[in-house]
């Protein structure tokens, strides 16, 4: 840990590394039919979580996504939040968290994106949802594969019949189904491999769930051919199935061809981390 190590970032590895044997234990080794994950409540004392969920970006300040994938607001700019969410984001997208993770997971070594690339607050309204999806694979620049993703869940009081829990299979056609619950101050860490499928229950409470995604990466040595994020329906919807494996072809095709060269990036223009 070194002198410049935010304060919020030591609670967080505190809580990371008193916790690890457990944690360890719950994230397991590699397994057949397995998304590997682990989630850790009580992440933040109490005056932390509050001045966050206080500060939080008003919705016209996110970016709405609203498609029959995925429904859910995004804030792509790091600079347009309020103090207090900026510490948390940054605090959680540090060297010390990536390693407390790596310790973890049994990974050799996790680094940070400075560029937040898919990261940040998330918002999900009454109704939203995200289908069963693959993350995609790799940062911006394509050289490092997401390892994992570290979602940390945040908004107060949630219940359980209130909805938006993250639902896990390792083959959405095939494998069990693994729920996680949204839990308020619960910090979560999930595999993102070429078979770890994911979704987000449909938001069935009166209040919005708000998360922070962080995504930690292999060393750029370690190479892998690149996958765009997939979705795929809920299972036995087979309309929508054919409409989703139909996009996907098609972005496939465009990515091949170099269309992503010409296409506007909303998140390269989020400041550095740390500038
Ligand atoms: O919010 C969650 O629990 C998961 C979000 C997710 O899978 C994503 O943003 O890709
Ligand atoms: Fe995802």
């Amino acid at each position: 840990m070194s002198e410049s190590t935010p304060p919020l970032t030591r609670i967080i590895e505190a809580r990371l590394l008193e916790e690890t044997p457990r944690l360890r234990a719950e994230f397991g080794a590699l397994r057949p039919g397995h998304v590997r994950s682990f989630a850790l409540d009580d992440l933040f004392p109490r005056e932390i979580l509050d001045a966050a969920l206080a500060a939080m970006p008003t919705l016209p300040g996110m970016l709405r996504r609203a498609n029959s994938k995925e429904r859910k607001f995004v804030c792509a700019r790091l600079d347009t939040l309020a103090g207090p969410v900026r510490d948390v984001v940054l605090a959680l997208n540090r060297p010390e968290i990536a390693a407390a993770v790596a310790g973890i997971t049994g990974m050799s070594a996790l680094e940070t994106d400075p560029q937040l690339y898919n990261g940040g607050v998330t918002c999900m309204l009454p109704g939203d949802f995200m289908c069963p999806h693959l993350d995609n694979s790799h940062d911006y620049a394509r050289k490092r594969r997401r390892e994992v993703v570290m979602l940390t869940y945040l908004s107060p009081h949630w219940r359980e019949d209130y909805g938006g829990h993250l639902m896990l299979w390792q083959d959405h056609r095939k494998g069990a189904l693994q729920p996680v619950a949204y839990r308020s101050n619960r910090l979560v860490v999930m595999e993102t491999t070429d078979a770890s499928w994911h979704a987000v229950t449909p938001i069935t409470g009166p209040m919005p769930r708000i998360n922070v995604t962080t995504y930690f990466y292999a060393p750029p040595a370690i190479r892998h051919p690149v996958r765009l994020t997939r979705f795929a329906a809920w299972p036995g919807q087979s309309v929508r199935q054919a409409m989703f494996d139909g996009e996907f072809a098609l972005r496939s095709l465009a990515n091949r061809a170099g269309a992503r060269r010409f296409l506007p990036n909303r998140h390269v223009d989020k400041p550095a981390v740390g500038a």
